[in-house]
């Protein structure tokens, strides 16, 4: 069981389609870090077509949370074959429950973040680029019913993972509409940059990138 080199984690977080992945590529290019989107790794797992694969796709196509044991499985054999080169990690959808970010129950192998990057896009912004994405992507779960239930597992299960790291002061917010990568630490609880994710229209800046 070869251990994973100590180095930075950061865990990347936000709604569906808010643009974690898109992020973490700038992030990479600028950076050099490593991204793991634990998405890709479950996808990775259905086109491979095992049997865990056939169970993997039904719950994604509901829009569900894969059990937290599979997705570690992955994780934990993705880092471990890339610990040698990795400068850092950027892990992408990982927790999408509060319950699972306690070291713990993360397992040792899966140490607490150095940062939460969290990439915040209003929901009808990212129901919009998913419905867009859905028309080349080939992904099952870029369809209006899944990207509904997406939202709504988001809002219920994940999003509290946010409030979990923000006491303990290690968010950092990505504003999932600007150009390039623009982090800064949220100062206030609502800054001017902030806009709630029910009822608001989009900002300007947002309008314009998309
Ligand atoms: N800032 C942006 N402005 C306009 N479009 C964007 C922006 N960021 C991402 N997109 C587009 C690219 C994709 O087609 C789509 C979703 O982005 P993506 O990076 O795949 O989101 P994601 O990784 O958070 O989604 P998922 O959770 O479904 O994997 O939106
Ligand atoms: N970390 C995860 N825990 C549980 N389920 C997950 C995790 N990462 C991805 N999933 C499942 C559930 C999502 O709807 C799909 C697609 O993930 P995405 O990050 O949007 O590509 O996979
Ligand atoms: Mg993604």
């Amino acid at each position: 069981n070869k251990p994973i080199r100590l180095c930075n984690y950061f865990f990347v977080t936000g709604g569906p389609g808010s643009g974690k992945g898109t992020q973490c590529e700038k992030i990479v290019a600028k950076y050099g870090y490593t991204h793991l989107s634990t998405g890709d790794l479950l996808r990775a797992e259905v086109t491979a077509g095992s049997e865990r694969g056939k169970k993997l796709t039904a719950i994604m196509e509901r829009g569900e949370l894969v059990p937290l044991e599979t997705v570690l499985d992955m994780l934990k054999d993705a880092m471990i074959a890339q610990s040698d080169k990795a400068k850092g990690f950027l892990i992408d959808g990982y927790p999408r429950e509060v319950q699972y970010c306690n070291k713990s129950s993360c397992g040792p192998q899966i140490g607490p973040p150095t940062l939460l990057l969290y990439i915040d896009a209003a929901a009808e912004t990212m129901v919009k680029r998913l419905l867009k994405r859905g028309q080349t992507s080939g992904r099952a779960d870029d369809n209006e019913e899944t990207i509904r239930n997406r939202l709504s597992t988001y809002y219920s299960a994940t999003e509290p993972v946010i409030g979990f790291y923000e006491k303990r002061g290690i968010v950092r917010k990505v504003m999932g509409f600007a150009k390039g990568v623009s982090i800064y630490q949220e100062k206030k609880a609502q800054s001017p940059h902030t806009f709630h994710l029910s009822g608001d229209s989009p900002t300007r800046a947002e309008s314009s990138s998309d």
